[in-house]
């Protein structure tokens, strides 16, 4: 299974996806992530989608599973493989693979897998995947320092669509340009028409504007990376610790996300910073800077006793001067120093040199007390430094942006690497664990039947390496006899098991297998006791659809006899064996009633039988693996064989009891 992006296959809404003409190639190459990244689908909803559209096209795996405990064990086998992802993604991912009939599909899992395999599930990796998840689009970006605008209705149209993060106005002239740059720290005038004219510093003709998107809205990109930090790290180490190829150099895309903050604004720049700290502060540090002045000032006049002649004071009176002349006539010296602690203070804390002759405009030279800002200088400084902050925070953006561009498909790939590597450790810790192999499958109809060495179900009750290996083969139709709880159950569970995996092309839990290519599983579960009327009349008739349908078909059936009277049971079971010999389909029914079915039968069915080796501490110790041919010893012949030949008993009683479990035999 080819997993790599295939040109072509960006993108795609639910519609534009049901109208591909693969879109279960494009599914499982871009797929549910893909879709996911279109607008309003939620990932579940594109999963649903993404089956739908599978199953629509090749109704493969509706048609190959055709019961209830056919799809449960299909389901069980998607659960084990689904419980050793790590990702979501993977998990839905994982759900692509299906039952095929198809050997062309079947073949390209297998290659995937055998690729698959030989990754090792180290934990370091796993835990780096817990943190990888598919990229996602940001979505509403508004950038409101900057506007598009154009003369032209139709540029206008296109330019809406084409940069949906920005305002775009429709203005009339050169003049509408200039008095529109008031309200933006930059206009992207987009028309020809516009060039060469002096339309002001934060004017900018572009028409290549449209060709160059991520120059002028670098935002776009910033905020891509900002959104999908997190998982672009955590994708960066997946291929670090696993030692997978990344697409791009994951120093330089680590460098690049150093300098983004996770709102897409621009990290880690000193002189960025030094700006937007001196706007931070502007107000609290004039407010420190006149109490510095205004203290210093009140503890000198509270410390100098002024002395002024009564001709002084008198011609001051009269000319109606008030206190401040006063503290200039006789402070002046007091309040030079006072006036330059505040713009001292002004001017170290801000750090802004360059701005300092502003700065100490703020504080002007005449006297007064209290010492007070100029608030008109004041607004002047914050427009300077919020000028300089934002060209700063601009050219910082797009040259961030520039060195992002080249980045941004390698690091999609990145993220779709590291989640294509969850499917395979997968697929890779399901072998391991469950001892898996791949089965030969014959795709040509030669070899017939399912052939399993050393097989080991990972889905019985008991733990699995507590397991026995059971070695089993089916060919044409046979009765499958046993002890009680001998496994008969577990067995056919097993066959189904090893089936379906091998026709989704995947690993079995067995030595060695093989098997040709079936058309249809049909698998008729135990009932859980007789049917009604109504009930076994349907029962009836899904064997009544199942003998009439054509194609090689493995029939797994589990204790017919259950839902009707033995002897009733015995003959239907011997004529759905008649009618499926007749289509050459492969069966195993599972009996106790074997050797009757064996005699209403018209044509010869083989009995395998589970045989009791032997009684342990009065259990059963049973031979998994039927014995072909040969009707199970049952436990009662088992018990009075015991009987016979232990030494308290009566011999002779029990030796005739078991004579006539001999006759039956012969
Ligand atoms: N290969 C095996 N290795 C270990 N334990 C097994 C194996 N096969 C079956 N068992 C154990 O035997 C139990 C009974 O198995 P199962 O139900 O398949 O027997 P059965 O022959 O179908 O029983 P019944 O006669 O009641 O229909 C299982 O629950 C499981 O614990």
């Amino acid at each position: 299974m080819e997993l790599e992006t295939v040109p072509g296959v960006g993108a795609r809404t639910a519609e534009q996806l049901s109208a591909l003409d693969d879109p279960e190639r494009a599914l499982r190459e871009g797929d549910v992530t893909t879709i996911a990244r279109a607008p309003n689908i939620s990932e579940g909803r594109a999963a649903r989608i993404a089956r739908n559209a599978i199953r629509e096209r090749h109704g493969d795996q509706a048609e190959f599973l055709q019961t209830d405990r056919a799809r449960e064990l299909y389901q069980s086998a998607l659960s084990l493989l689904q419980e050793r992802a790590v990702t979501d993604h993977a998990r839905k991912h994982l759900e692509t693979l299906y039952p095929s009939t198809s050997q062309s599909r079947i073949e390209e899992v297998r290659a995937f897998v055998a690729e698959a395999i030989d990754h090792e599930p180290g934990s370091a990796v796993l835990a780096a995947l817990s943190d990888v998840s598919p990229i996602e689009s940001p979505t509403n970006l508004r950038v409101r320092e900057r506007c598009v605008a154009t003369a032209d209705a139709e540029t206008y149209a296109r330019a809406e669509q084409q940069f949906p993060a920005l305002s775009v106005e429709l203005v009339d002239d050169a003049r509408d340009l200039s008095e529109l740059a008031r309200g933006y720290s930059t206009v992207i005038a987009v028309d020809e028409a516009f060039a060469g004219l002096d339309l002001g510093e934060n004017v900018r003709v572009r028409p290549d504007a449209f060709d160059q998107i991520d120059e002028i809205v670098p935002e776009r990109l910033l905020s891509f990376f900002a959104t999908n930090r997190d998982r672009l790290r955590a994708a960066a180490s997946v291929h670090e610790i696993a030692g997978l190829d990344p697409p791009c150099d994951l120093d330089t895309l680590d460098d690049c996300l150093d300098r983004l903050n996770g709102d897409g604004t621009i990290a880690g720049d000193e002189e960025l910073a030094r700006l937007q700290r001196a706007l931070d502060d502007l107000d609290a540090v004039i407010a420190t800077a006149e109490r510095v002045a205004n203290d210093q000032l009140r503890d000198a006049i509270q410390e100098r006793d002024v002395t002024i002649e009564g001709a002084d004071l008198l011609s001051l009176v009269e000319q109606g001067a008030r206190v401040d002349s006063l503290l200039e006539r006789e402070l002046s010296e007091e309040f030079t120093e006072a006036v330059e602690a505040a713009r001292e203070h002004l001017c170290e804390t801000l750090a802004v040199e360059e701005y300092d002759a502003i700065a100490e405009r703020v504080f002007p030279d005449e006297p007064a007390f209290p010492v007070e800002r100029r608030p008109e200088t004041v607004s002047q400084l914050r427009t300077e430094l919020t000028a300089a902050r934002d060209r700063r925070a601009e050219r910082l953006k797009a040259d961030l942006a520039s060195e992002l561009s080249v980045l941004r498909d390698p690091a999609e790939t990145l993220v779709d690497q590291a989640l294509e590597l969850d499917v395979k450790l997968a697929v890779s810790r399901f072998t391991q664990e469950f001892d898996c192999t791949l089965p030969t499958i014959n795709h040509d109809g030669t070899e017939t039947g399912v052939h399993i060495e050393g097989g080991r179900s990972p889905l019985l009750d008991v733990p699995f390496h507590a397991v026995e290996p059971v070695e089993y083969t089916v060919e044409g139709n046979a009765l499958l006899s046993g002890v009680n709880s001998g496994g008969k159950t577990s067995l056919i569970d097993l066959v189904g098991f090893v089936v379906i995996l091998a026709q989704m092309g995947l690993p079995v839990p067995a030595v060695r297998a093989r098997l040709e290519r079936f058309d249809s599983l049909y698998y008729q579960a135990k009932s859980q006791g007789t049917l009604d009327a109504g009930a076994f009349e349907a029962t009836l008739r899904s064997f009544g659809d199942l003998v009439a349908g054509t194609g090689n078909r493995l029939i797994l059936v589990d204790e017919l006899e259950s839902i009707t009277e033995p002897g009733a049971s015995a003959k239907i079971i011997a004529g759905i064996l008649g009618a499926l010999d007749e289509q050459g389909a492969t069966s195993v029914f599972v009996s106790h009633l074997a050797e009757e079915v064996q005699a209403a039968a018209d044509i010869d069915v083989q009995i395998d039988g589970i045989q009791a080796v032997g009684l342990v501490d009065g259990q059963l110790e049973v031979n998994r693996s039927p014995v072909k041919g040969r009707l199970a010893r049952s436990t009662p012949e088992l018990i009075v064989e015991k009987l016979a030949t232990d030494d308290e008993t009566e011999h002779r009683f029990y030796e005739r009891l078991l004579a006539r479990f001999d006759d039956d035999t012969d």
